[in-house]
């Protein structure tokens, strides 16, 4: 048995300590420092994997989690410690990976809090599964097995509410779930409007049940707005397959950020905190400098969310998604706000900006959590810009793609994280990069 004092938590909430000259990772409910027992469960060459036996001394951080899913769970790998130290260890996350990976030295990242601390998710996606024999929504566990959900403190309560309305009618039909009954039934997804309080619900099944008709309007009286029935027949646990979805209600949602409206489709990808993301987006808003002669390109542009907000105060706008669906309805969502002056291109950014003509002076790059290729960056390096506003969903990928600009002359000028998704290690930020005048 090692004592040891936990200094860190990796993303995945494992607890980092050190001893002896080497690095422990331990399993566990573990708080940064905590001074715990834990015995080893494998040695490497240059670290020790280790699981929490007990506490010797708890940490002045801890608190008590509000979810009684919690230490099952995973979702929220921040829940039992203090809301400011969360906030710190987010800010040393992306100082620690911009160092390490890019050389870019930034104490303290500065990040802007959230207001609400729980209850800020309007989407959210829950697996069907059976409790004593009763269908019931729930989550993956740690070691990857099916719960039912009592509580999900994070979710926004009429999405909590929705969710079960939805449930109710799904028993009455007495359907059974695909992961743990070999039903059909596998997974649910609901939204919630901020703007309109408009309620979208997606039910994704192996196989439509042969009433689903009526299936379809009973949902629908319980007052959601736009429903889709979508089926799946993977053996994976994704929720969009590649078959059918019927429509019923209304095919959109409304969401507002910063003033434009936006059109949502159950498929569509969209901001799930739109209070932190006008945060966001208003620092992005600041590091482009939008001047009425800009010609910018946009990289993984999603649905035009943020793309809307600048659009009309610079010249023109060239802005490139992978995914044609989104294209569509990023044009549709720029038609409906009177913006003109964007070209959506459907296609990647590592061939959209290769096959650009005009001088390009400024760029915004938003890519998944992985970051962008080095195809894709260097495609967005040879245009040139002037400032480069990249934001990240991942730190340690946002560093490293920091340290592939630098040797075609980009600094780190400023950056800022943003918590958008508390009690979370998720870590969202903005970065300007600076091209050097030679
Ligand atoms: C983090 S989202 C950003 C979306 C948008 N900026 C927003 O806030 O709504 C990343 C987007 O990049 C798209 N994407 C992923 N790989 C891509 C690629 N190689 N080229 C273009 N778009 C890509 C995804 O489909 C997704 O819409």
């Amino acid at each position: 048995m090692e004592i040891l004092e936990i200094t860190d938590l990796t993303v995945e909430g494992f607890g980092v300590a050190k001893s002896s000259g080497l690095v422990y990772f331990v399993k566990g409910v573990v708080a940064p420092g905590d001074v715990v027992k834990a015995v080893i469960t494998s040695q490497h060459r240059n670290y020790v994997e280790a699981e929490f036996v007990e506490l010797v001394q708890p940490s002045p951080y801890r608190i008590e989690p509000l979810c009684p899913h919690f230490s099952q769970c995973g979702g929220c790998q921040l829940q039992h410690i203090s809301y400011q130290e969360q906030l710190q260890w987010k800010s040393n996350f992306a100082s620690q990976n911009l160092w390490k990976l890019a050389r870019e030295k930034v104490d303290n990242v500065h990040i802007v809090p959230s207001d609400l601390l729980y209850g800020y998710r309007a989407k959210a996606h829950f697996t069907f599964g059976e409790e004593n024999n009763i269908l019931n929504i729930g989550y993956f566990s740690k070691s990857d097995k099916w719960f039912a959900l009592t509580t999900c403190p994070i979710l926004k309560e009429t999405l909590w509410v929705t969710a079960q309305d939805v449930l109710s009618v799904l028993r009455k039909h007495d359907l059974k779930s695909y992961f743990t009954s070999n039903g059909t039934l596998r997974h649910l997804q609901v939204r919630v409007s901020l703007l309109t309080g408009e309620k979208q619900v997606l039910v994704t099944f192996t196989q439509f049940p042969k009433n689903f008709e009526n299936v379809a309007e009973e949902i629908l009286s319980a007052g959601i707005s736009s429903l889709a029935l979508h089926q799946n027949t993977a053996q994976n646990k994704t929720v969009i397959g590649k078959g059918a979805t019927l429509y019923n209600g209304n095919q959109y949602v409304q969401e507002q950020l910063m003033g434009k409206v936006y059109n949502i489709t159950p498929v569509s990808f969209f901001q799930i905190n739109p209070v932190q993301a006008e945060k966001l987006f208003s620092i992005a808003l600041d590091y482009l400098e939008p001047q009425p002669e800009d010609i910018v390109f946009e990289g993984y542009s999603g649905v035009g969310a943020f793309t809307l907000l600048y659009a009309q105060k610079v010249k023109t706008v060239i802005a490139a998604e992978g995914v044609e669906e989104a294209v569509q309805q990023a044009c549709k969502n720029a038609a409906l706000n009177n913006v003109d002056n964007v070209q959506f291109l459907a296609k990647p950014v590592e061939e959209a900006a290769g096959s650009l003509q005009q001088k390009i002076n400024k760029v915004v790059v938003d890519p998944p959590r992985n970051g962008m290729t080095q195809e894709a960056l260097n495609a967005v390096a040879r245009l040139q810009p002037e400032r480069i506003v990249y934001i990240s969903c991942d730190p340690s990928t946002l560093a490293r793609d920091i340290s592939r600009f630098q040797p075609f002359g980009y600094s780190l000028n400023h950056i800022q994280a943003i918590d958008m998704f508390p009690q979370t290690t998720h870590v969202e930020c903005v970065a300007l990069l600076i091209k050097e005048k030679l």
